[in-house]
């Protein structure tokens, strides 16, 4: 009998006919919420769920008996209780390395806008407020040879300070669980601890998971540190960063600016003041949302569904204990 697929996130057409020439597209809701009708009936079917920010809870594996893989479209997996996931031996696969080049061109386009007040001074132009050269109350600040400090230095932190390094001339300091002697010797980058990168860097941009130990990793202390002309750039996960404690810091100016893809709740809610700061880019969780990237991230989910189902090693697996099984 063929085994059964949720298909929770957007796939092409033909990423779900080579799925369907496999397994059986179960019909849903598009909800994970047990509450909803008919959701725990499709799901106490499901030998694997296929899409990306999950919200999966240990009540929901519990409604699952059957289930063997979450193929997330993502490489983040800070939504899903990997642990619990373990325990049950159920694998969990994501998408690492397709979206890095991606993720990274944003990155620095955030170091670029929140740096030289890009979005702020095109709304001058718009609004028809271009009548004279600007004046110094106008101007940014350079972002070539500045220092560039990455908070987090795995595949999308190097990408970020590569293009920061050889194509801007930006010396490097990185605060990492782990030393990165390749990458020191590639790009001359300086690994410190994060008070010193807090303290020295003109940049300072986070690229490390949400976990346990990274969340509120920034808060007031942590601006309090930073230069007054500092930018300050997130492309990982808002709740890495005390979002009160940021705003605080960009209206009393202890930083100069700030460049957002994530936020602590996302959507942005109606309520919150960042989007409408005059220092503040912010876009909607979009690094790695071209074409290309995006289609690129839902066949490796597939592929990784593919095999984890069909008895072979995915391509990327989170919790690899689960394959000793
Ligand atoms: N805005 C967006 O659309 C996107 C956001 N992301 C986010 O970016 C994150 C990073 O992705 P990626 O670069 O591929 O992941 P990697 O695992 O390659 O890099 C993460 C780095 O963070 C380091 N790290 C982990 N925990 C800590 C800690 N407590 N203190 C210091 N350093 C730590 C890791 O250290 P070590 O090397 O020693 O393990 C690693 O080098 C994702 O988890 C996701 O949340 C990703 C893609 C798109
Ligand atoms: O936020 C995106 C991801 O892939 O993680």
């Amino acid at each position: 009998m063929k085994k059964n697929i949720m298909v929770m996130g957007r796939l092409s057409a033909s990423q779900e006919a080579e799925l369907a020439q496999h397994f059986t597209l179960l019909e849903h809701s598009g909800s994970l919420d047990l509450a909803q009708p008919g959701v725990p009936e499709v799901l106490s079917k499901a030998h694997g769920i296929i899409g990306s920010s999950l919200p999966v809870t240990p009540e929901l594996l519990d409604a699952a008996p059957e289930l063997e893989v979450i193929s997330t479209v993502s490489v983040g997996y800070d939504s899903i209780p990997v642990d619990e996931l373990t325990k049950r031996g159920i694998m969990l696969c994501n998408t690492p390395d397709v979206l890095t080049e991606t993720t990274a061109d944003i990155g620095f386009a955030l170091i670029m806008a929140a740096g030289r007040r890009m979005i702020e001074l095109a709304e001058v132009v718009k609004q028809g407020k271009w009548q004279s050269g600007i004046g110094p109350d106008l101007y940014a600040n350079d972002v070539h040879g500045k220092t560039l400090g990455m908070v987090g230095f795995g595949r999308i932190g190097a990408a970020i300070a590569r293009r920061g390094a050889l194509g801007f001339g930006m010396p490097i300091l990185y605060s990492n669980a782990s030393p990165k002697p390749e990458l020191e010797k590639e790009l001359s980058a300086k690994r410190c601890e994060l008070e010193t990168l807090l303290a020295e860097s003109d940049y300072v941009c986070i690229t490390v998971p949400l976990t346990q130990e990274t969340e509120k990793l920034i808060g007031k202390r942590e601006f309090s540190l930073m230069k007054p002309s500092a930018v300050f750039v997130n492309i990982a996960r808002g709740k890495v960063v005390d979002e009160a404690a940021l705003i605080d810091a960009l209206k009393n100016n202890t930083i100069r600016a700030a460049g957002l893809d994530v936020f602590e709740q996302e959507p942005l809610p109606a309520s919150s003041p960042l989007p409408h700061m005059h220092n503040v880019v912010a876009l909607p969780h979009i690094a790695s949302a071209t074409h290309e990237t995006r289609q690129a991230m839902a066949q490796r989910a597939v592929d990784n569904i593919r095999l984890a189902l069909q008895g072979e090693r995915p391509i990327n697996v989170v919790n690899e204990t689960v394959l000793n099984e």
